[in-house]
């Protein structure tokens, strides 16, 4: 595993563009499992940041951040997160992930601040490829992603679950969602933008993303943010329903149409990548924007005295 993320780092850090590999409609992955062979229920794979659990008799992947205190989106965070969706992608038997926290009332808070603070361009380089990285892969997967956001999402954690093909909510108003970045003094990527518009459209993603509106969730519902709200305790019998239903369909036209819906956004990223990365190390590495960042960081910290 050690090995796999060190690779994967590489491979993300120094050839610049990781190959998107099986980002084309694969056809009927299901069809193709031997027939007659016997399943095994459940494997899992655990990495120090991420559980992956793998039922085999529904195809079905659930992805738990486990990365205490509030699942922010670091380096090592993210090089796991990649890993575990290239191992599911390839993996034939899967044809869905649900992505959930096992942290209580956290889905993700979004980048890790830290990474964004005091480094070395380098540094800023390498984070950002590897945040691309984790939206390339996310939103342009052939399987069925499911977030199941089970606490609060600001920033980062909201891309997430926006960069998935349904998202359900606990229906819990102290739970917030959205992209906040104006809040923070930074600016949320093209990429960030373009995914909000496609899921809740042009007038809503503008308003929230000026504003840098978090919503409860019950407003989150309202604005198209997410799709359902569910009970807390009712979330995984709501996520097995949503995603049989989901894969009741063939693969090959569900995973054709959502290419086609996500190309456009996903070819601009590919074509501008080197460009996004110099804006993000310039931008962050302003002392104005530090001094945003470190002023949020010590809100964040006063909050709690
Ligand atoms: C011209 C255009 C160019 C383009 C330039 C691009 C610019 C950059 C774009 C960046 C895009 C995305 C940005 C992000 O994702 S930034 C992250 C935004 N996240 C937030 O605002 C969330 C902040 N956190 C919270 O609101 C709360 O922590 C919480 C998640 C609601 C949880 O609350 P809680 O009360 O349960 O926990 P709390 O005590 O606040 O936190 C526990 C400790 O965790 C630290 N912490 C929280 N969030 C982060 C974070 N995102 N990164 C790093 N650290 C975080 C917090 O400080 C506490 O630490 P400690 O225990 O006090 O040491």
């Amino acid at each position: 595993m050690a090995a796999a993320a060190a690779t994967l780092a590489r491979r993300i850090t120094r050839s610049g563009v990781l190959p998107l590999c099986r980002r084309l409609p694969v056809w009927g992955r299901a069809a193709r499992r031997p027939p007659g062979l016997p399943l095994a229920p459940c494997r899992a794979f655990s990495n120090k940041k991420i559980q992956v659990d793998m039922n085999e008799s529904s195809g079905v992947a659930t992805m738990k951040f486990k990365s205490p205190p509030v699942n922010s989106l670091n380096l090592d965070f993210l090089t796991e997160f990649c890993i575990s969706l290239e191992k599911l992608e390839n993996d034939r038997a899967c044809r869905g992930i649900i992505i959930t926290s096992a942290i209580p009332k956290i889905f993700s808070s979004g980048l890790d601040i830290t990474e964004m603070c005091g480094k070395s361009t380098e540094h800023y380089t390498e984070f950002w490829r590897a945040v691309q990285e984790m939206w390339l892969r996310l939103y342009s997967s052939n399987m069925v992603t499911l977030a199941v956001v089970n606490g609060s999402s600001p920033a980062g954690g909201c891309l997430i679950a926006l960069s998935c093909d349904y998202r359900i909510m606990a229906d819990n108003p102290k739970y917030t969602i959205g992209l906040n970045e104006a809040q923070l003094g930074i600016v949320a990527p093209f990429w960030f933008k373009d995914t909000f518009v496609n899921v809740v459209g042009q007038r809503v993603a503008e308003r929230s993303l000026q504003l840098g509106s978090l919503y409860p969730a019950p407003e989150a519902l309202k604005f198209g943010i997410v799709d359902e709200l569910v009970p807390e305790e009712k979330l995984q019998e709501k996520a097995t329903a949503v995603m049989a239903q989901w894969l009741a369909l063939p693969d090959h036209a569900r995973q054709i149409t959502k290419s086609m819906m996500r190309k456009a956004v996903l070819d601009l990223l590919v074509a501008h990548r080197e460009e996004d990365i110099k804006n993000f190390t310039s931008f962050v590495s302003k002392e104005s924007i530090q001094k945003s960042l470190r002023m949020y960081m010590e809100m964040l910290k006063k909050k709690k005295s």
